[in-house]
């Protein structure tokens, strides 16, 4: 069975790395969407695969390190694209929820990726 929560949390960024001109190259702000994907056996006594408190609590560090931050100062996301980005989350949320299946990451309502691992 899959769960999934999503998480809010807005944030500043350019790229830096495309042409001059292009309008991501100005900084700019984005709320982010990140919904959380995990993927587990379901706990029949409890009736879950895990709570969603604790998921919540797994997550929320991460989403501390970027909520009202300018991306580029980040280490490991000086070129902070929505796919450098979710990698980044990746690299920390699955060491302490070894169960994560997915992320879906939306940087618009129109943009975003999902990422596997
Ligand atoms: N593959 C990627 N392409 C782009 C990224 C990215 O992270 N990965 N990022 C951007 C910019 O951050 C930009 O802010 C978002 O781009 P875009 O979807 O074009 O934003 P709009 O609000 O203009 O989109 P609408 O089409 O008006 O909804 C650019 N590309
Ligand atoms: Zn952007």
């Amino acid at each position: 069975m899959i769960i999934s929560k999503q998480f809010i949390f807005d944030a500043a960024h350019f790229l830096p790395n495309v042409p001059d001109g292009h309008k991501c190259k100005n900084i700019h702000g984005h709320t982010y969407h990140l919904t959380v994907l995990i993927d587990g056996p379901l706990q029949e006594n409890l009736g879950w695969v895990i709570d969603y408190g604790d998921l919540k609590k797994a997550i929320a560090p991460v989403i501390e390190q970027v909520d009202h931050q300018l991306l580029n100062n980040i280490p490991g996301l000086e070129n902070p694209t929505s796919e450098m980005l979710v990698v980044w989350i990746w690299q920390q949320i699955k060491p302490v929820l070894p169960l994560l299946k997915r992320l879906e990451l939306y940087e618009t309502p129109t943009s975003g990726v999902i990422y596997e691992g």
